[in-house]
C-alpha cells in the first residue's frame, strides 16, 4: 500500500519528494485491484523528483487482459442498460470523490510524474470537470424522428460501441484517463484503459473512485503494461473501438492494429504547434502566453506552441523578457508549494530532450538561457531528473530544434516580417495539434486563425483546455475529439430504425 509521512491536509502540507513506496497491484478488473501473475517481468517505476524506485510494474499478458475485457464485456451488459440519468448519477458520485481526495491523487500523480503540485491539482480539477460535463450529457443521447410517406417513419437511436480501450501518455497520466474513460461511460460503453508504463500509478485510483460510486463490477479496468499489453487490447475480438494518447509512430501502429478488425480510433498523438505573435500584441501577455506554451509540465505537452515565431519590430522586447522570466523559473522540488517546474520523467527523456538542444547548438541556434542539466541543492534530489527551461535564437525553419517535437521545456524563437510570410512557415509541418496568435486587430486574428492547419487555435492566449470545447488535432496530430459534446459521436452509434404503416410493396 501507499505510505505517506505525513498527513494529507492541504493546509498542513509539509510533504517533499521521497515519502512514498508504493506497494499495492496496480492493476484493477472485476472491481478489485490485481496483481499480475506474470511477477517475474517485472519493471521498475521511478520517482522523476528523487530518482527512487517508486514501485515494479507488472505487465500483463494475454491471460489477464482476457480478463480484463470479460470484465468490461459483462459489465457493458449492466451499464449499457442503465438511463442516461442513472448513469450520471454513479459518474456524479465519482465527481465528488475525485474532488474530496484531490490532494491525494495531485501528490501521486506528482510522485509518479515529476510535475509541479501546483499543475497537478490542476490536471485533477480537470478529470473532474470532465466526468461532471459527460454526466451532464449522458441523458442527453437522444435521436431523431423522420416523417415519411403514408403515415411510415423511421427514427435513429444512439447506441454504446461496446468494450473501448484506452491507450494513455506518460504526460498527463490521471486527467487522459478521466478524458477518455468519461465520454465512454456517459454513452453506455465500458472501458479497459492501459496507461504508460512509465506512470501506471494513478489511472488505477480512478477505477478505484468509479466502483467506489456504485459501478457494476469490471465497468472500468486498468491493465499494465508496455506495446506488448497494448497491442494484445487492439487486437482483441471483443474490443470495440480503441481512443490512443501518444506519439505518431505508435498512433500509426495503433491504427494498423485497429483496421484488422474494422475499429474505430480515436487518435490524440504529437505536435510541433506554432505562436504568432504580431506587433502589435499586448507584450505582457504575449510573453505570458509564449511561457504557457512551452514549460507547462516541463514542457512535456502535446499542444505546445514551441516555434514563437515573433514580428521583427518586437523581437528584441519579447526576447528579453521572456528569458528574463524563463531565467526566474523556480526548479526543484516538486510538491513544494513555491515550485513552479519539477523533474521531467525519465532519465532517459532527459538525456534525450538535452541532446535537442545540443543538436540545436550544432546546428547555428544560440541557447540565450538554460538547457543544462540542473542538480537541486536538496541532496535527495540529486539523482532526479531537471533541467533548466531553455530559449533559443538564431532558429531557422530547417534546424531539427524546428522540425521535430522536442517534449521537453526548450523554445525555439522565429522572426517573421509578413502575415502572409509567418502563416506559410506555421503551416509548413506534418502537424497540426494546436496554434496560438497574439494581436491587436481583431481582424487579423480571426483571419490568421482561419489559415491555420491546426484542431485547437488559441486567440490572445495558449494551452487552455475547458473540457467543454473538443480537442484535437489536423493532418498527423490525430484523429477525433476529446471533450466537447461532439466526442459523444465517437463513443457511440447510430441506429437508423424503418418502421412501415402500411402494405409492403413488392418488386416481385
Ligand atoms: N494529442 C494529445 O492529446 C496528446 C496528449 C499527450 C501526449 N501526446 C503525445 O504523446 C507522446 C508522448 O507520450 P509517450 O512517450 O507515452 O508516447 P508513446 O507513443 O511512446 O506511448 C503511448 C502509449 O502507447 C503504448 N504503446 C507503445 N507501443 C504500443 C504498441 N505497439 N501497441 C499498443 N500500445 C503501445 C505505450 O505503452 C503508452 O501507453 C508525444 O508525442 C505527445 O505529443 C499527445
Amino acid at each position: 500500500m501507499l505510505r505517506r509521512a505525513t498527513p494529507l491536509s492541504a493546509a498542513v502540507r509539509s510533504l517533499s519528494s521521497g515519502f512514498a513506496n508504493i506497494t499495492a497491484p496496480l492493476n484493477f478488473w472485476g472491481g478489485k485491484r490485481k496483481a499480475s501473475k506474470e511477477r517475474n517481468n517485472g519493471e521498475n517505476v521511478f520517482e522523476p523528483a528523487t530518482g527512487r524506485v517508486l514501485c515494479t510494474l507488472e505487465p500483463c499478458g494475454s491471460t489477464e487482459v482476457g480478463q480484463a475485457v470479460e470484465a468490461a464485456k459483462s459489465a457493458f451488459g449492466t451499464w449499457s442498460k442503465m438511463s442516461g440519468m442513472e448513469r450520471a448519477r454513479v459518474m456524479i458520485e465519482a465527481a465528488h470523490t475525485i474532488e474530496k481526495r484531490r490532494e491525494e491523487i495531485a501528490e501521486m500523480e506528482v510522485v509518479n510524474n515529476g510535475k509541479s503540485i501546483t499543475e497537478a491539482r490542476l490536471d485533477v480539477d480537470s478529470a473532474r470537470l470532465c466526468i461532471e460535463y459527460y454526466a451532464g450529457l449522458s441523458s442527453t443521447l437522444s435521436g431523431q424522428h423522420v416523417q415519411l410517406p403514408g403515415g411510415s417513419f423511421a427514427y435513429t437511436r444512439r447506441e454504446p460501441l461496446g468494450v473501448c480501450v484506452g491507450i494513455g501518455a506518460w504526460n498527463y497520466p490521471f486527467q487522459i484517463a478521466a478524458w477518455k474513460s468519461a465520454p465512454a461511460l456517459a454513452c453506455g460503453n465500458t472501458m479497459v484503459f492501459k496507461p504508460s508504463p512509465v506512470t501506471p500509478v494513478t489511472a488505477v485510483m480512478l477505477a478505484e473512485i468509479f466502483a467506489e460510486a456504485g459501478a457494476p463490477e469490471g465497468l472500468l479496468n486498468v491493465v499494465q503494461g508496455g506495446q506488448e499489453t497494448g497491442s494484445l487490447l487492439c487486437h482483441h475480438p471483443d474490443v470495440a473501438k480503441v481512443s490512443f494518447t501518444g506519439s505518431v509512430p505508435t498512433g500509426q501502429k495503433i491504427m494498423e492494429m485497429a483496421s484488422k478488425g474494422v475499429k474505430p480510433v480515436t487518435l490524440e498523438l504529437g505536435g510541433k504547434s506554432p505562436l504568432l505573435i504580431f506587433e502589435d500584441s499586448d507584450i505582457e501577455n504575449a510573453v505570458r502566453g509564449a511561457l504557457m506554451a512551452n514549460f507547462l509540465s516541463q514542457g512535456q505537452v502535446c499542444s505546445n506552441g514551441t516555434r514563437v515565431f515573433v514580428q521583427r519590430e518586437i523581437l528584441h522586447e519579447f526576447v528579453d523578457e521572456v528569458v528574463k522570466r524563463t531565467q526566474a523559473i523556480e526548479i526543484g522540488d516538486p510538491l513544494l508549494e513555491t515550485t513552479k517546474m519539477g523533474a521531467l520523467v525519465s532519465r532517459p527523456h532527459l538525456d534525450k530532450v538535452l541532446a535537442f538542444v545540443e543538436q540545436a547548438k550544432k546546428e547555428g541556434a544560440t541557447v540565450l538561457c538554460g538547457g543544462e542539466a540542473f542538480v537541486p541543492s536538496d541532496a535527495k534530489l540529486r539523482h532526479g531528473y531537471y533541467m533548466t527551461p531553455c530559449v533559443l535564437a538564431n532558429c531557422k525553419d530547417d534546424m531539427t530544434c524546428v522540425k521535430e517535437e522536442i517534449f521537453g521545456p526548450v523554445m525555439s524563437v522565429l522572426p517573421f516580417d509578413t502575415e502572409e510570410e509567418v502563416l506559410q512557415r506555421a503551416n509548413d509541418t506534418t502537424m497540426g495539434l494546436a496554434a496560438g496568435v497574439f494581436t491587436r486587430d481583431v481582424k487579423r486574428a480571426h483571419r490568421v486563425v482561419e489559415h491555420l492547419k491546426a484542431g485547437s487555435c488559441f486567440i490572445n492566449n495558449y494551452n487552455i483546455t475547458p473540457v467543454e470545447v473538443p480537442f484535437g488535432g489536423f493532418k498527423m496530430s490525430g484523429i477525433g475529439r476529446e471533450n466537447g459534446q461532439v466526442t459523444i459521436e465517437h463513443y457511440s452509434q447510430l441506429k437508423t430504425v424503418y418502421v412501415e404503416m402500411g402494405d409492403v410493396d413488392s418488386l416481385f
